[in-house]
């Protein structure tokens, strides 16, 4: 028997192409987001942690149903084993339940396939977490998490776990590439939401700290911690929510320092802020020109913004607009209202070759104190 709700409503029928309104079609897309699987993405240079890290989060008890993709299988990886105690032998592209209720897979093309698996058992988990190849730049991975329509109704983005080994962290940052291309533990932290420092009872207490402070140099907004065998506090790399509004605020009120140039390749964390208020158009027009034609007032700057968030004080709307950008990607929603707080553009760039008083000063250009 039908219950009340769900007789369907008759609706006048009109023949002119049915009208959504704003507001509306505003709310199915915030209901899909709030039922969407959140996807941390795990990275990290080559043996820093990253596989210890995940069968820390298969074995703890943590309440959730979470289904781990692994691009890469090593011989007598810890979780190689608890998958062979989930079921004996069978293993590698089959999902495993394990015995805390996580699923395990491992594949070897991390690309659409895997998450097209993982879409068919859909249900079973509520949590996905995905380990990159040491030499990955989680960029591409982000992006397609991110925006891409086919996934992000069933799926979406909740931030970048990146694992550093703390002895040999800082050499690894150090590499040099001979094409002069920014090497990829560079891009790992450029792209971090969250850095766990690993390994430190191998590290000695100059190294560490020399590693902690190129780090910052990279990425100031980052949150770090420091573990052995990647024992972390799971809230501080599940649920995260980095790409969501109000994380966002917080994080760039907490650094409003830019950090100085450290290490010889020159990624670095840019932020400018500026009181007053711009229009929609024209920062969005200053924010493409930026990411996709690396220009500023028409005129080819060099960035290479790897990314980019920020809030933006729009003319004419009471509410903060977020700016979120991985690469050329980005993407902008309405949030909370000012109400009586100063309305301050802030942005927060992280990437190379970035002009940082011209950036501060073209953007200018569009700020008005109304
Ligand atoms: N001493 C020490 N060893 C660790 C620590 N964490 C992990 N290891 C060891 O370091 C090795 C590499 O760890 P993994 O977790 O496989 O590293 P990974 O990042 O997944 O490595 P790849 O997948 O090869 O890139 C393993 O032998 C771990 O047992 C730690 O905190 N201290
Ligand atoms: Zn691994």
């Amino acid at each position: 028997m039908m219950e009340d709700d769900d007789v369907p409503q008759l609706v006048e029928a009109d023949d002119a192409a049915p009208v959504v309104d704003e507001e509306t079609a505003q709310q199915e897309i915030e209901e899909k987001k709030a039922k969407a699987v959140p996807v941390t993405i795990l990275t990290g240079y080559l043996g820093a942690g990253k596989t210890t890290l995940l069968n820390y989060i298969l074995t703890e008890n943590h309440g959730l149903k979470i289904a781990v993709i692994l691009n890469e299988f090593g011989e007598g990886s810890a979780v190689e084993k608890s998958m062979s105690i989930g079921q004996d032998g069978a293993m590698y592209e089959e999902w495993l339940e394990l015995r805390n209720g996580c699923l395990c897979c491992s594949v070897k093309d991390v690309g659409v396939k895997a998450i097209e698996n993982m879409m068919k058992k859909k249900g079973l988990f509520d949590y996905v977490v995905l380990e990159t190849t040491g030499l990955a730049d989680p960029g591409p991975i982000a992006s397609m998490f991110w925006l891409d329509d086919a996934l992000c109704s069933d799926v979406k983005l909740d931030g970048i776990v990146t694992v550093i080994d703390s002895k040999y962290g800082l050499k690894q940052l150090g590499e040099e590439r001979s094409d002069g291309s920014l090497n990829e533990a560079v891009r790992q932290v450029a792209l971090a939401d969250r850095i766990v420092l690993n390994k430190v009872d191998l590290a000695k207490s100059q190294e560490l700290a020399e590693l902690k402070a190129s780090i910052q140099a990279i990425n100031s907004t980052a949150l770090i911690v420091e573990t052995n065998y990647s024992k972390v506090d799971l809230s501080f790399v599940l649920g995260i929510d980095a790409y969501d509004a109000d994380e966002r605020l917080e994080d760039l009120k907490a650094q409003a320092v830019t950090s100085t140039p450290h290490l010889d390749s020159s990624v670095r964390t840019v932020t400018i802020a500026l009181p007053g208020c711009v229009d929609e158009e024209e920062a969005e027009r200053w924010i493409q020109d930026l990411l996709w034609e690396q220009q500023l007032d028409d005129k080819p700057c060099g960035a290479e913004v790897l990314r980019m968030k920020g809030v933006l004080s729009i003319r004419g709307s009471d509410n903060r607009h977020i700016l979120q950008a991985v690469r050329e990607l980005y993407d902008k929603t309405e949030t909370t209202e000012w109400g009586d707080a100063e309305r301050v553009n802030r942005l927060v760039f992280i990437g190379r070759n970035l002009p940082e008083e011209d950036l501060r000063a073209s953007f200018a250009k569009l700020v008005s104190s109304e």
